[in-house]
């Protein structure tokens, strides 16, 4: 006799033997659909040596002004562009440095000059579990106008229309179970109903503790490294087998 499929229905979380499918995927970036190599040696070096140029050029823009009173009130007394390269060594994840970064990033988009980088397993992922009618947003440090540049402009092609949320840290650190319990909100699902996936086990610690599903991606190629206390996955075909989710 066949197993019959996964439910759909929002997932039991305790005394259950039936598998527990997620009705919505929460995922990070950086480390998870991308490459960290992307991101430290072509995202971060291309703002910082566009930083002083960009805010020459765009300081009375209203949302570039905005950002800079953001990093005055979070770095009071500093000079904001000392405070800006502080946080950019250190990669803080700090709101109005990856407001600020985003806007750099834009351009390089725009031009021509950044795409987009994605583990070549993820796109046909997304596609399928989108199409199998599950909910998917995104959950970065990276700015939402930066997310929707990465997918937008990425070497998969266009694949903001697939997600239906992008978060930031304008909804709380990736570190804070707060965080999820706001995300699940605005998504109208109970956290245990979402799959958040992230290299970093700290992030997945608060989801979990937020009553979110969670699996580590393991990306030997990047780097990554075992936690060894969440759900493991070295790709989201892997991700897709775990958690009874359409393979591609
Ligand atoms: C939107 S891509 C840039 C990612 C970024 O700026 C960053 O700090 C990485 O954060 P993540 O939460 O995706 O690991
Ligand atoms: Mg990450």
């Amino acid at each position: 006799m066949t197993s019959p499929p996964a439910s759909r229905s929002p997932p039991e979380v305790a005394g259950t033997v039936r598998p527990v499918t997620p009705l919505a995927v929460l995922t990070d970036i950086e480390g998870t659909t991308t490459a960290i190599a992307f991101v430290k040696d072509r995202l971060f070096p291309f703002a910082a040596a566009a930083l002083d140029g960009f805010l020459a050029a765009r300081r009375d823009d209203p949302a570039v002004a905005g950002i800079l009173d953001e990093v005055r009130a979070a770095a009071p007394g500093q000079d904001p562009m000392a405070a800006l390269r502080g946080w950019m060594a250190a990669d803080a994840k700090v709101t109005p440095l990856k407001a600020l970064q985003g806007l750099i990033w834009r351009q390089g988009y725009a031009d021509g000059r950044l795409r987009g980088h994605l583990w070549p397993d993820v796109a046909s992922c997304l596609r399928a579990w989108h199409a199998a009618g599950t909910t998917l947003a995104v959950y970065s440090s990276g700015s939402v106008e930066a997310q929707r540049d990465l997918f937008g402009r990425s070497e998969a092609g266009d694949l903001t229309p697939l997600f239906q949320g992008f978060f930031d840290t304008r909804v709380g650190a990736k570190r804070d179970a707060a965080s999820y319990r706001a995300i699940a909100a605005a998504l109208g699902l109970p956290a245990a109903a979402i799959l958040f996936l992230s290299d970093v086990a700290e992030e997945l610690d608060a989801a979990q503790a937020a009553g979110m599903l969670t699996c580590q991606l393991v990306r030997p190629e990047d780097g990554t490294q075992s936690a060894g206390r969440h759900p493991e996955a070295r790709d989201f075909p892997a991700v897709a087998r775990r958690f009874g989710l359409p393979a591609a």
